[in-house]
């Protein structure tokens, strides 16, 4: 199950993905926003982080105006790791290393075709585990030096 969230700057990107998911066949759920109306980054963000940790979805697609504000939003949740991506070969190594489990895109940065190709590396390519857990999991333990 992917959650897609965006905030009004990425709606209209959004609504692309949308569709290809879709298209695809790929299960999904669409935590808004749902239209252009003008809406807070973090608040966005949030719903889809929150349906990671809690199980509900295994992936995430996030889109604002430059993809900044969304992903650094999403980061502040512990057991996110929200990569922002611009081109194909960064989506590709963000899960094989990364083991990213939200993609974050500029509506304002990106055209759909370039935007889809992401999409499409993002969901298929599996994390390479081995020496990547090991740094993962450092980044796990980070979170846990700064939560109360
Ligand atoms: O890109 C963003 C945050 O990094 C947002 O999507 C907004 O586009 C940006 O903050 C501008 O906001 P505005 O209200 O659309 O001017």
């Amino acid at each position: 199950m992917i959650a897609l969230g965006s905030d009004h700057a990425g709606f209209p990107l959004k609504e692309v993905v949308r569709k290809y998911l879709e298209e695809q066949q790929i299960p999904f759920k669409d935590y808004g926003c749902f239209n252009t109306d003008s809406v807070d980054y973090p608040d966005q963000a949030l719903k889809v982080a929150q349906a990671i940790v809690a199980g509900e979805a295994d992936r995430g697609i996030l889109i604002c105006g430059t993809g900044i504000g969304i992903s650094i939003s999403a980061n502040k949740v512990p057991g996110i790791r929200a990569a922002l991506c611009g081109d194909v070969y960064s989506a590709k190594y963000t899960r094989l290393h990364n083991d990213a489990n939200i993609l974050a895109m500029g509506d304002r940065v990106l055209g759909e075709g370039l935007a889809l190709e992401i999409v499409k590396t993002f969901l298929e390519t599996e994390f390479e585990g081995g020496r990547h857990q090991r740094r993962v999991d450092k980044i796990a333990q980070i979170e846990k030096m700064y939560s109360k």
